[in-house]
């Protein structure tokens, strides 16, 4: 089975906050877009989202020939995928609302177009179900602002080829991204489960008049934040298990995991768990020992702080605020 991954088309259906994320990167790496959205006012609106990313992108680096006037807004959802060579699906999250589109989508587009949705959390299996060709379906969840972060989760339905995810995986790449393929669909993927474990979590400190907003929100920004962009919390806690690394963390902090700090329930700390999670950090740490990574964490740090201090200082900001 093969798809089309030369891409000069990028079709956009939705063309909101994330929608147009999308159709900005694309015309950035020199496509022509052409997007549909259904909203009165929707041409308008996108053409000013374009035009406010526009700087960041130049700064970043367009692609040879890179315009915004490459953008052509559409009439019918037929008009926008017909001789799109790839489509991105950017419409409300409502299953009802997916299901209908995408089947519509799918009878319109070339067989061989891959089809990607922008879904945060929905089952691909589930909103592909009446899709023609669902063999080249599959998600696409990206992170705001579309236009510069790199992430992407890649989830396929239980009718989507290997090869689909293979493509979409070089399409993504194509665009500057840093695809992501989940294995297993699960409601929410990976990384809003995590991210909204700390949504609800801070939520919750709220409701229970533990902190303000303002509160909750220094307390990453000026802590963990700052580490999260360049090591995960699983580097960062093998870390935190001194030379003894993962497993002496596991032994001091595993107690805490029965101590109610969340309301979220834990995991039952298995030897098969406690295992997995030892050979995974080992794996990431590679040939690198402990005090290696320090000084990598450490130069990082270095950097974001500076970063951060720099730009905050051109906003007329002190690093404190
Ligand atoms: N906002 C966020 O932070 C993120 C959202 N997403 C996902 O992206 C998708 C779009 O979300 P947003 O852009 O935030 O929503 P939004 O509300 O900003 O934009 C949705 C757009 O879809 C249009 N629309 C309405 N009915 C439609 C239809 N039948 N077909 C096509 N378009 C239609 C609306 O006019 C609107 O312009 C959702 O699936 C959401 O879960 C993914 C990552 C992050
Ligand atoms: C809030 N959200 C679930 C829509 C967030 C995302 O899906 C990703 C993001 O950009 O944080």
């Amino acid at each position: 089975m093969s798809f089309i991954t030369e891409i000069k088309t990028f079709a956009a259906l939705g063309s909101g906050v994330i929608g147009s994320g999308w159709v900005a990167r694309a015309l950035a790496h020199g496509l022509d877009v052409v997007a549909w959205d259904p909203a009165p006012g929707a041409e308008a609106a996108l053409r000013i989202r374009v035009a406010n990313a526009w700087p960041a992108l130049e700064q970043q680096g367009l692609a040879t020939g890179a315009s915004q006037d490459r953008l052509r807004f559409v009439a019918t959802i037929e008009e926008c995928v017909g001789d799109a060579d790839f489509i991105q699906e950017s419409a409300p999250e409502r299953l009802e609302l997916k299901l209908e589109l995408h089947s519509k989508i799918s009878a319109a587009a070339k067989p061989n177009a891959l089809i990607g949705s922008s879904t945060s959390g929905l089952l691909p299996s589930e909103f592909y179900e009446s899709s023609t060709h669902p063999e080249r379906c599959v998600v696409g969840h990206p992170f705001n602002p579309v236009y510069l972060l790199p992430l992407v989760e890649i989830v396929g339905g239980n009718k989507t080829a290997p090869e689909a995810i293979e493509a979409a995986k070089t399409v993504y790449t194509r665009l500057g991204m840093r695809p992501l393929h989940v294995r297993k669909e699960v409601p929410g993927f990976i990384a809003d489960r995590l991210l909204e474990a700390l949504w609800r979590e801070a939520l919750h400190l709220v409701n229970d008049g533990v902190a303000t907003t303002g509160e909750i929100d220094d307390a990453i920004r000026f802590g963990a934040g700052l580490r999260w962009s360049f090591m995960g919390t699983f580097l960062t806690y093998t870390l935190a298990g001194g030379d003894a690394g993962m497993r002496h963390f596991m032994a001091q902090f595993g107690p805490a995991l029965q101590l109610p700090w969340t309301y979220l329930p834990a995991p039952q700390l298995t030897d098969d768990l406690i295992d997995a999670v030892v050979e995974g950090t080992s794996e990431q740490l590679g040939e690198r020992s402990i005090s290696a990574l320090e000084r990598y964490r450490d130069d990082c740090l270095l950097a974001v702080l500076d970063a951060v201090k720099t730009t905050k200082a051109k906003h007329g900001m002190a690093f404190c605020d």
